[in-house]
């Protein structure tokens, strides 16, 4: 292998212990930051509130994001921090408000603290966001060349977030495993970086399978246990990892791509995308003839209660052709070391229906 590989950093410093953002004032004073942005959502503010430390020596402007991390807003932000001559952005909340807050501060290369509110992406570990537009269309992809300058998870805040979000970050991050393994198969030798891309992976789905259920049960009985937190960093950190380190071989293949196609069909908008992407995988699987994958992984999906039949997605036999085309039509599909048609993606799709 003699190819260039990126690696795109860890936040300069990553903090996760329960009462972390106590700490905020003492990076923001050790930063040299006096006036900062406090960049929240609505819904992730109401939970953030109560645990957000008060700052004495700091000055702060609260302001809340409305709709998409777009480039709209990215415009609206740099322009308020300019005007009120503010030194850096705390950024509070889910994956969309944390991607916000990253692109701000690459735009006029001030530091952005990271403060996750859900455990459901890696957004509060990588350098790079993704862009949508108001009607919450993908439509960039933005890479930094400077790191996040601090992530404080505090996992009792993220006790607090719904159910429902963590288990589609579960589905979401144990795709690291599925999707980059494949492909790192393929190479007769490579590199470190690729060989701590795959560990993280590897570390991903070991942690998932192990300790989800049990993490679950946590986040119910509001009870911060070891199987929580290591859900929590699986989820932030080593998901970023794999990222990260892996670049081009550690980023979304087979299973994004069924998910991608998926929202080409309106009815799946209201799923969340981990859950979209974990059905994906077990096509993926399929595609690639490892039905005793798949056979593992059903019994853990009913467990915690990922989505295994596209029926339980609202997608009908109507839509197979419309997902098996734009699914074939991306290229990162092919990526996969082996055949793939449209037909062969829809009659994995009726196959797992018969599982
Ligand atoms: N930058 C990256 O590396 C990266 C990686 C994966 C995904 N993403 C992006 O992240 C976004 C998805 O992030 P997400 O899944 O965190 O969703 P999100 O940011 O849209 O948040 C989902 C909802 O949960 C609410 N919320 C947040 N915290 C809460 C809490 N504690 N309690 C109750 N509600 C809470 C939010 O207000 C929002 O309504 C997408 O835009 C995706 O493209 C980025
Ligand atoms: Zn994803």
């Amino acid at each position: 292998m003699n190819e260039t590989m990126i690696v795109r950093g860890a936040p300069q410093e990553y903090i996760c212990h329960a009462g972390a953002w106590n700490q905020l004032e003492e990076h923001l004073l050790k930063r040299k930051l006096k006036k900062v942005l406090i960049l929240h959502g609505e819904k992730s503010w109401q939970v953030a509130r109560e645990f957000f430390p008060e700052l004495k020596e700091v000055g702060c402007h609260f302001k809340h994001y409305k709709n998409e991390c777009t480039f709209e807003n990215i415009s609206y932000f740099v322009e308020f921090i300019k005007e009120n001559d503010l030194d850096g952005i705390i950024a509070i909340g889910g994956g969309k408000v944390l991607d916000l807050g990253k692109a701000v501060a690459a735009d006029i290369l001030i530091p952005v603290i990271c403060l996750p509110t859900l455990a459901s992406t890696c957004a509060a570990y990588t350098p790079l966001s993704v862009i949508y537009n108001n009607e919450g269309a993908m439509v960039d992809m933005l890479f930094f060349s400077q790191s996040i300058s601090l992530t404080l998870v505090d996992p009792e805040v993220i006790l607090n977030s719904p159910k429902e979000l963590l288990v589609a970050g579960i589905g979401d991050t144990l795709a690291k495993w599925y999707e980059s393994n494949p492909v790192i198969s393929e190479l007769s030798t490579y590199s470190a970086e690729i060989a701590v891309a795959k560990f993280a992976a590897k570390e991903c789905r070991d942690n998932l399978l192990m300790c989800s259920k049990q993490a679950l049960i946590d986040l119910e009985n509001k009870e911060l246990t070891e199987d929580f937190i290591k859900i929590v960093e699986t989820n932030i950190l080593l998901a970023g990892m794999v990222g990260g380190f892996g670049d081009k071989y550690g980023r979304t293949f087979g299973a994004h791509s069924i998910h991608d196609a998926m929202t080409y069909i309106p009815k799946t908008k209201n799923y969340l995308h981990g859950n979209k992407v974990a059905y994906g995988i077990l096509v993926q699987l399929i595609i690639e003839e490892k039905l005793s994958e798949v056979s593992e992984l059903i019994p853990f999906y009913q467990e915690i209660g990922l989505p295994y039949q596209f029926s339980s997605l609202a997608i009908t036999r109507d839509d197979l052709d419309t997902i098996a085309k734009k699914a074939n039509e991306d290229p990162l599909m092919h990526l996969l070391p082996c055949q793939v048609t449209k037909e062969k993606i829809k009659q994995a799709m009726l196959t797992l229906e018969t599982i």
